[in-house]
């Protein structure tokens, strides 16, 4: 295939065009006439009118008596007036008023006696009576057009006499996955299968925006077999996605597939992720090649489907919520792209905490935990830390304001504690990021974090934190809170095949190692064994290989990538891993005084010393306790 390359359009500038192009080419909604009771949310296609009165006929309005209003004409405490079974009938509320009757008299204000109504104030005429029409006269717009149908209007409409309304019709988009190596989700895919999830995120997406997905089976990366699908969509959708084969690779026939069956407008927005987005269309119906990573995916859709949708619905698109955050950490970003970065938000000691995610486009769980997405324009070469900076929210600003953020060494307890305290207050959420034990002081350093879990040793007495937290805390302002002892060790396949002994083999030729990053304990912690057992980091195969989490060092050796790597006892277990022990670690909190008296902080604690908190850790396993949530001590 010839190789076609992309243009580099501003987003803006390409997304008004494309949209001014399609309505041009005859995009519109089509509409559907459905039953009212359905009509919730949806948009109406013109006015609509009430067809009869509401009420309909004159109501009694409360519980009481019918009467005649003339009747009771100078009644009063000192003249009561006394009405015969002829002159009142008793009614309820929403009774049609019975013929030559003109008010109602609740039932509180009467006294029945022998048959008789006794009442001590006069009754106004049309009193507590409804009139006709008193909600809706026939004829009256009940809806304008294009206005979205509440709860209440439903209510409004079927009082009128209205049983159907016509609206527009939810935009059917059809979703169409590509790929070879694509298959439907599996919990055994097979080596270089990749999982079909794309749709599934694209599905859920377009039902929060109203529309209809339409998710087509996957096709293979054939050039006729995409275009027979295309052309299948375009038949049955008002809009068509074409997932994956975007970019330029050599089974990439989107952008070609797209040009055949219509016209590509644009192929390249000057947009990280996503850059390799098509806008084609036939006639006025939209086709978006969206590319095939999913991060890359998201930010497409949302920043050119969901105008679509929002334009075919009538509505005016939404400006996101935003808040004004600091930014953690330094970002960088290319001159030539607008890109989106995704972020954790946290408060900590007052301050809204902007902390950059891991960028990879093909990295949904980094879309999932981010709770806002940071623009950073064209032409910037990025923002430095401590930038104020506005961020697009994904969740409710009030969960931010609950929000225990934790920066620092992984271990799984992190996600048991997280589980934990959400489950004991559903207003609160935890948001950790895993920089390693040295990577969490930093953070606390530049008040980004309300905890930092910490095991660094100190090699010459072979105690844990202490020193560092005097080193790096010299002025104070930090406490040590004790959390757990965790057996850390080599991390092997099941069975041992390679029969290592202990940490010394990992220097044997045809051992490959994996490593932490630099900065982790448990990287300090090989450095000093290798420096202790003569293990010279040069010789090892795989020594400056890094991993950020014990759980991914366990995937690779699991995987088959690596044959050892040190790592925690509940992290081989997961991943059902053979464990050579080597030694017994302190993992604490480190928690700054400027977090120490946070709510969220004290229910963490709380729940440290909790025996829910063991029995998680138990079946963990790796962990011992001693006195979980104790001060050690105050710096
Ligand atoms: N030489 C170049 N290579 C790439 C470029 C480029 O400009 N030159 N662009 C890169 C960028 S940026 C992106 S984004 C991707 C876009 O890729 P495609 O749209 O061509 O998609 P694929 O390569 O087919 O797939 C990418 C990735 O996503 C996985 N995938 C595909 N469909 C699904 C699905 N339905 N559910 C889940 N995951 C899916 C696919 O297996 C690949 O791993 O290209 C870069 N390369
Ligand atoms: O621009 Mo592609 O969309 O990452 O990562």
């Amino acid at each position: 295939m010839a190789f076609q390359y992309l243009n580099n359009r501003p987003l803006d500038e390409a997304r008004s065009q494309y949209l001014a192009l399609l309505l041009e080419a005859g995009f519109a909604p089509r509409t559907e006439t459905i039953p009212v009771p359905a009509a919730g949310g949806r948009t109406t296609a013109g006015a609509v009118y009430a067809r009869i009165c509401a009420p309909h006929y004159p109501a009694c309005a409360m519980d009481g008596i019918a009467v005649t209003a003339a009747d009771t004409f100078g009644a009063s405490d000192t003249t009561p007036v006394s009405l015969t079974p002829e002159q009142y009938a008793v009614v309820d509320t929403g009774d049609p008023l019975p013929e030559g009757r003109d008010a109602v008299i609740m039932v509180e204000e009467v006294v029945f006696a022998d048959g008789r109504a006794v009442i001590r104030q006069a009754a106004a005429p049309w009193q507590h009576v409804r009139q006709i029409g008193e909600d809706i006269c026939a004829g009256e717009m009940i809806l304008a057009g294009h206005t979205a149908i509440s709860p209440a209007a439903i209510g409004a409409m079927l009082a009128a006499g209205v049983l159907e309304v016509k609206v527009l019709a939810r935009p059917v988009v059809g979703i169409i996955p590509t790929g070879d190596e694509v298959v439907p989700p599996t919990a055994a895919p097979g080596p270089g299968d990749v999982m079909e999830f794309n749709s599934s995120i694209f599905s859920a997406m377009l039902h929060q925006w109203g529309a209809e997905p339409r998710v087509y089976p996957i096709v293979p990366d054939r050039e006729e077999a995409i275009r027979a699908a295309l052309e299948q969509a375009l038949e049955q959708c008002d809009m068509v996605l074409l997932n994956a084969g975007s970019s330029a690779g050599r089974e990439d026939y989107a952008s070609a597939v797209i040009g055949q069956v219509g016209e590509v407008f644009c192929h390249g927005l000057a947009i990280q992720p996503g850059k390799p987005a098509i806008l084609g269309r036939q006639g006025g119906k939209p086709i978006l090649g969206v590319p095939g990573y999913p991060v890359s995916g998201i930010i497409v859709i949302e920043q050119l489907l969901h105008p679509l949708v929002d334009l075919w619905l009538g509505r005016e698109t939404e400006l996101p919520a935003q808040a004004q955050a600091v930014l953690s950490r330094r970002v960088v970003s290319s001159l030539k792209y607008q890109e989106f970065v995704r972020v954790r938000l946290g408060r900590v000691g007052g301050c809204l905490v902007a902390a950059p995610l891991a960028r990879g486009s093909g990295m949904v769980s980094s879309f999932m935990k981010a709770d806002g997405i940071l623009e950073i324009p064209q032409g910037s070469e990025g923002l430095e830390a401590g930038t104020e900076v506005s961020v697009r929210l994904l969740r409710p600003a009030r969960d931010l304001e609950h929000t225990l953020v934790t920066i620092g060494s992984h271990d799984p307890l992190l996600d048991e504690l997280a589980d934990l305290l959400h489950q004991a207050d559903p207003s609160a959420y935890m948001s950790s990021s895993h920089v390693g034990s040295m990577g969490g002081l930093m953070a606390i350093r530049r008040r980004e974090t309300h905890m930092a879990g910490c095991h660094l040793l100190n090699e010459a007495d072979g105690t844990y934190n202490t020193a560092i937290l005097e080193k790096q805390f010299p002025k104070g302002g930090v406490y040590q809170v004790e959390c757990v002892g965790r057996t850390q060790g080599l991390m092997v396949a099941p069975g041992n095949p390679l029969d290592l002994t202990g940490f010394r083999d990992i220097s044997r030729p045809g051992i490959r190692y994996v490593n932490r990053q630099k900065g982790s304990g448990t990287r300090i912690l090989a450095d000093y064994l290798c420096r202790k057992e003569g293990v010279d980091p040069a010789g090892v195969y795989g020594y400056d290989r890094e991993e950020f989490t014990h759980t991914a060092v366990a995937a690779q050796i699991a995987g088959g990538t690596a044959d050892a790597g040190m790592g925690i006892l509940s992290a081989a277990k997961i991943y059902g891993l053979d464990f050579l022990p080597v030694c017994v670690e302190q993992y604490d909190l480190i928690i700054p005084d400027y977090a120490w008296d946070a709510p969220v902080v004290r229910q963490v604690l709380g729940i440290l010393a909790s025996p829910a908190f063991r029995d998680r850790l138990e079946k963990l396993g790796g962990y011992t306790l001693d006195q979980p949530g104790r001060v050690r001590r105050v710096y």
